[in-house]
Order: structure tokens, then C-alpha cells, then sequence
């Protein structure tokens, strides 16, 4: 069991981490108080998984875009949207560029290593896709026109994009292996805003070649999948990427997912974070309901997206209590 974004604003603990480094770009690379704030939940709550605090704008940023997160308003980037922008960017300097990131890595396995060694250490990136459309749009939203519509528009240059994006997130995620991740995962938070054939040929694709590239050189190292918002185009995805385990989002039924994804491949998941703002007899019938529905298979207990701010930490220790006795 691990939550996504367990390390975050709902923590005091980690706000007051924040507040010391300024700006959310100056924490995620100040290996000292990055490992600081992974290790946070764990010392809470005992999880089993300890994710990497990082986020997945890092890889845009490593390749050299302008990145910065506003106040309010998340985070903001030079868009990437014609050849002179692509050619701005360079992929082989990424190793160098997150070596911070890679300490933090180190750090949080040395750390765990003295006080949780139990715990594992998941490291991560965004999938291709979802870091496109942030590079494209120059920010966050909620159906990532600019950048879907230069995928139909410019098919060439959308894909030497995303060619880049595989090379660099491979890249990236072996380094992750080398410093002590011992598990990884790839957010594909917008892979749902795609019809099947976009689907097939900007998800399903780039995170197959990014799975066997990391597998050649790390065959051992389990790869969790989150095709957000996938649907029915699940059972494909977790089929063909290669992944040993597919994260569900919050509005997939774990039942149907359980009977359509074969069991060779693990289910990680997903119940809903308001759930957990909510705490009592609510969270309490969800989780119980999530868990009824993965007996008998290999299962992560997880959310189906990540906590939010205003969660009350009190009732993730519930859930946490709840989890374990069953
Ligand atoms: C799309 C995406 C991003 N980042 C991430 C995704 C994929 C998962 C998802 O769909 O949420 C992934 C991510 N972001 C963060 C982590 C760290 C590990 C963890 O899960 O605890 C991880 C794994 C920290 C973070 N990343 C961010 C914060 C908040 C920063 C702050 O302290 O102000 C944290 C703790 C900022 C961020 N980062 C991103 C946005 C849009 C924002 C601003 C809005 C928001 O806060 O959700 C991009």
C-alpha cells in the first residue's frame, strides 16, 4: 500500500519543507530536503511504497524549457510548438541535469535503508503523452487543445517530440534504477483524452518502447502503468505496454478490471481521494468495497488519483489501519 501524492500540501510537516525552499522547482532539487519530504509519509504512516518527490515536469525542465510554477495557477512553461523549439531542447544532457534528482534517489534509499527497510523505494516519470502536453500547451488545463491538435496538425513534428520524450524518459528512469529505485511507475495522467487510433499510437506505443528499453537494461525492476482515464482501452494497454502493473483511475470499476486484465498483470488502485477527505463510514464502505473487489489477486492498494490538499492527515492513517487488519 502507498498513496499517490503522499508527500504534499495536506502535511504540515511538508508545508513547512516548502515554505523553506521558495519555489516548488528549488524543492525537487535540493536533494537534502526532497528526501526530507519523501520520507515524511513514511515516518507517518509506514507505507509500503515510498514514491520519489519529484514531479513529472522535471523532464521537460531537464531538457532545458522554461519551467516555473505560479502561485494558484500550477505550473507554466515556454511552449514547445515548431522545429526551432524542438531543436531548443537537448536530450543528452538530461542524465546531468537531474543529477540532483538522482542524490535525492540515493539519499531516500540510504534512508530507508536506516529506518524503513521494509519500505520500497518507487522512483517515476510522466509517459511521453502527458509530458507533450504540457511542453505544448505551456501549461496545465483540461483538454490540452494545442497540443492534441499539432498531433493531428503536424504528425512529424509531434512525433520527433515524442521520440525524444521516449529517449529521455528511458534515460531517465534507468538512472532512477542505477541510484536505488526499486520499483518504477509512469504517469499518463491525459492518456484518456485520446480517440482509440491517438490512443494506440501516443500511449500504447511509446510506453511499449520505453518498457523494453528500461527492461533490457533493468529486467528485474517492476514498471507500474496509469493510463488515466483509459476506459475500455485498459485490458489493451495493460496487454501490449509490457507493464507488470496497471494503475486504475478512480472511475474504473475494479471488478470489471479484475475479470478483464489478465492476472498475470498486477492492478494498483483506486480509490477516490474525496473518499479520504471525507474519512468515517464513508471511506471506510469504499476501501472495503476496493478490497473486497481484488481478493485473491496481486493488488496494490493505492488512489485513484492523488490526495488533495484539504485531506484531514487523520483519516489517511484510518485508511492505512484499515488496510492493514483488513
Ligand atoms: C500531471 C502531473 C503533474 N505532476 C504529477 C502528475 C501526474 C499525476 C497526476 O495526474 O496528478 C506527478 C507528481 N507530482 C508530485 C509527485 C510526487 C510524489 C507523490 O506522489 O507524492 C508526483 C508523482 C508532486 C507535486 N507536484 C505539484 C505539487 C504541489 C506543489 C506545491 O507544493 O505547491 C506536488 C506536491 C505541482 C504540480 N505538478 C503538476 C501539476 C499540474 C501541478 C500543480 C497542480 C497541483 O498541485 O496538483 C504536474
Amino acid at each position: 500500500m502507498w498513496l499517490m501524492r503522499q508527500a504534499g500540501r495536506y502535511l504540515p510537516e511538508y508545508r513547512a519543507i516548502r515554505a523553506e525552499a521558495g519555489d516548488f522547482v528549488t524543492l525537487c532539487t535540493t536533494p537534502e530536503l526532497a528526501a526530507e519530504v519523501t520520507l515524511q509519509p513514511i515516518r507517518r504512516y509506514g507505507m509500503d511504497g515510498a514514491i520519489l518527490f519529484s514531479d513529472i515536469l522535471m523532464v521537460p525542465w531537464a531538457l532545458g524549457q522554461g519551467l516555473r510554477f505560479a502561485e494558484g495557477e500550477g505550473p507554466i512553461l515556454d511552449p514547445v510548438r515548431d522545429s526551432a523549439g524542438l531543436a531548443a531542447l537537448n536530450p543528452r544532457q538530461i542524465v546531468a541535469r537531474v543529477a540532483p534528482i538522482l542524490e535525492t534517489v540515493r539519499r531516500v534509499s540510504a534512508g530507508l535503508a536506516a529506518e524503513s527497510p521494509r519500505t520500497a523505494l518507487i522512483g517515476f516519470a510522466g509517459s511521453p503523452f502527458t509530458v507533450a502536453c504540457y511542453m505544448v500547451e505551456g501549461r496545465g488545463g483540461r483538454d490540452f487543445a494545442a497540443a492534441r491538435g499539432l498531433a493531428y496538425a503536424d504528425p512529424m513534428l509531434f512525433g520527433r517530440l515524442m521520440r525524444l520524450l521516449v529517449e529521455a524518459t528511458t534515460e531517465y528512469l534507468c538512472a532512477q534504477a542505477e541510484a536505488g529505485a526499486e520499483a518504477l511507475m509512469l504517469f499518463d495522467s491525459w492518456a484518456g483524452l485520446l480517440p482509440p487510433s491517438q490512443f494506440r499510437r501516443w500511449v500504447i506505443e511509446p510506453t511499449s518502447q520505453i518498457v523494453r528499453a528500461v527492461r533490457r537494461r533493468h529486467p528485474l525492476v517492476p514498471i507500474i502503468g496509469f493510463p488515466r482515464l483509459a476506459g475500455a482501452l485498459l485490458p489493451e494497454y495493460a496487454q501490449r505496454t509490457g507493464v507488470g502493473t496497471v494503475a486504475m483511475d478512480t472511475a474504473t470499476d475494479p471488478r470489471w478490471a479484475a475479470a478483464a486484465v489478465p492476472r498475470e498483470i498486477a492492478l494498483q488502485g483506486n480509490l477516490d481521494p474525496l473518499a479520504v477527505v471525507a474519512g468515517g463510514a464513508a471511506l471506510e464502505a469504499e476501501a472495503r468495497t476496493l478490497l473486497a473487489a481484488m481478493r485473491g489477486r496481486p493488488f496494490i492498494f493505492n488512489l485513484g488519483h492523488g490526495l488533495v490538499p484539504p485531506t484531514p492527515p487523520e483519516h489517511v492513517a484510518a485508511l492505512v489501519r484499515l488496510v492493514r487488519t483488513g
